[in-house]
């Protein structure tokens, strides 16, 4: 298994390119399934996670062409779906991703049925989808969990359009209710809609496609069901947490970082949280620029839905202010279990105590390279940032979970100065 072998303490500063979201990616790619006319995608990230999303739709019968492999070139890929063939997603690809849930919400719109092997738990939490489920059933559809699978089945003539009040707001329930409402019959209310800006990138990409959608950006989307969409070209937008991921890159190795491509607007609340912290912002017409200006000051943060600091952010930032000069209180209220990262942080000299859902984390004037785990993506990364300021040499294990959202991730740090590389192993 391969891992990244970093030597830390070098000052980063040049220019990071900042890929296509993956959040985003995810949630669009299985807007394909919805059209018989071929969707292009560009700006694609080269992730671990678009790859799976590509097979689960070539299992589905949906072709995926590929252009502008080289690195550094943005990457399109055109989906079409002209004849789904299967309407099955089976556990070998969604256990690798959760996301996979995403081609439920289309299928059952577009073919009147879908079954889906029911993601489960993950390291980070429980991760149940009981709304999306619920959002589906609003709409009509019949629902049949068996031996691991979820079966959805429309009424004859098709899914009808209906009120689904989330009593919680989630990201992926959100998505795949909208995405099947495009094609119910009727109007269809959303109200506690999760209003993350991937979910903006959504309702666009579906309103290319010829959706007619409401409210886009709000917690209320209004949606009236078309017969047919078709077939359309979307850029996926930046990604938002690898450049907030980068600019805790600047700000944790004293550094100056340019981010090219990432928009302010979706980052409202992490780069409040950066500047609170001493890191100084400037926005510039490539991007942002992030520069230490000194030391790190401690922060009081709790995660939420957007526009509140978000949980994919989290384990970031704790490594950053694991050298702030005073002590942090970091709150995670998403998920339950996230915080596997904070043993691993330890094991290179960081002082945090969790207490339920808190976690106080004391500065600590340095940290020292070790051998660590990357228990899950944004882990990887807070990891990855340690050692990057440590002392040392930091070796991260367990680099596929890096893969899943980091794109060209050693190439992007060693181009800003960073001493990183990727030592292939058993
Ligand atoms: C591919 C993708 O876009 N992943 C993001 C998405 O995940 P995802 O869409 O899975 O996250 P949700 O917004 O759905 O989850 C939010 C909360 O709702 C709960 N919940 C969710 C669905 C459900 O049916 N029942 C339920 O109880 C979850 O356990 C969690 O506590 O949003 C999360 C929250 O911003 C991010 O961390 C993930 O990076
Ligand atoms: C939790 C994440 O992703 P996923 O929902 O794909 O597991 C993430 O991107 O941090």
């Amino acid at each position: 298994m391969d891992r990244i072998v970093i030597r830390g303490g070098r000052r980063l500063e040049g220019r990071v390119p900042i890929s296509g979201a993956k959040n985003a990616a995810l949630t669009l790619m299985p807007c394909a399934l919805l059209s018989s006319a071929p969707l292009t995608l560009t700006n694609l990230p080269r992730l671990a996670d678009v790859e799976s999303f590509g097979h689960l739709l070539n299992e589905l019968g949906a072709s995926t062409t590929v252009a502008g492999r080289g690195a550094g070139a943005t990457r399109a890929m055109t989906i079409d779906a002209a004849a789904v063939q299967s309407t099955v997603a089976p556990y070998d690809i969604v256990r690798k991703m959760r996301a996979s849930i995403l081609v439920l919400g289309p299928l059952v719109a577009r073919e009147g049925q879908a079954t889906v092997s029911l993601p489960g738990g993950c390291a980070i939490g429980n991760r149940p989808i009981d709304l999306h489920l619920k959002a589906l059933e609003a709409l009509g559809a019949e629902l049949e969990i068996a031996a691991g699978y979820v079966k959805a089945t429309a009424p004859r003539g098709g899914l009808v359009g209906g009120r689904i009040v989330f009593p919680l707001v989630s990201v992926g329930a959100t998505e795949n209710a909208v995405m099947a409402a495009t094609l119910a019959r009727g109007t269809t209310v959303i109200d506690n809609a999760a209003r993350e800006p991937e979910i903006i990138d959504l309702c666009r990409c579906l309103i290319a496609m010829g959706a007619s959608i409401d409210g886009v950006g709000s917690e209320r989307l209004v949606i009236e069901g078309r017969d047919a969409l078709h077939g359309a070209t979307h850029e996926v937008m930046p990604d938002r947490i690898e450049a907030g991921s980068y600019a805790c890159a600047a700000a944790i190795t004293g550094g100056t970082l340019e981010l090219d491509g990432a928009r302010a607007e979706d980052m409202a609340a992490i780069l409040h949280a950066l500047r609170e912290a001493g890191v100084e912002i400037e926005e510039t017409e490539r991007g942002l620029t992030v520069t230490a200006a000194g030391e790190i000051h401690p922060l009081t943060l709790s995660t939420a839905p957007f526009p509140a600091f978000p949980t994919d952010m989290q384990a970031q930032f704790m490594a950053m202010l694991s050298l702030a000069n005073g002590a942090s209180v970091l709150t995670e209220s998403i998920f339950e279990n996230r915080y596997m990262h904070v043993p691993e942080l330890a094991r290179m000299g960081a002082d945090i105590q969790v207490r339920g859902r808190s976690a106080v984390v004391r500065g600590v004037p340095r940290l020292i390279g070790a051998e660590v785990m990357a228990t899950d993506l944004r882990a990887s990364m807070g990891l990855v940032l340690a050692g990057l300021a440590a002392e040392g040499e930091t070796q991260v294990h367990r680099v596929y979970h890096l893969d899943r959202g980091y794109e060209r991730l050693e190439d992007k740090l060693s181009a800003v100065g960073a001493d990183i590389e990727r030592v292939g192993g058993a």
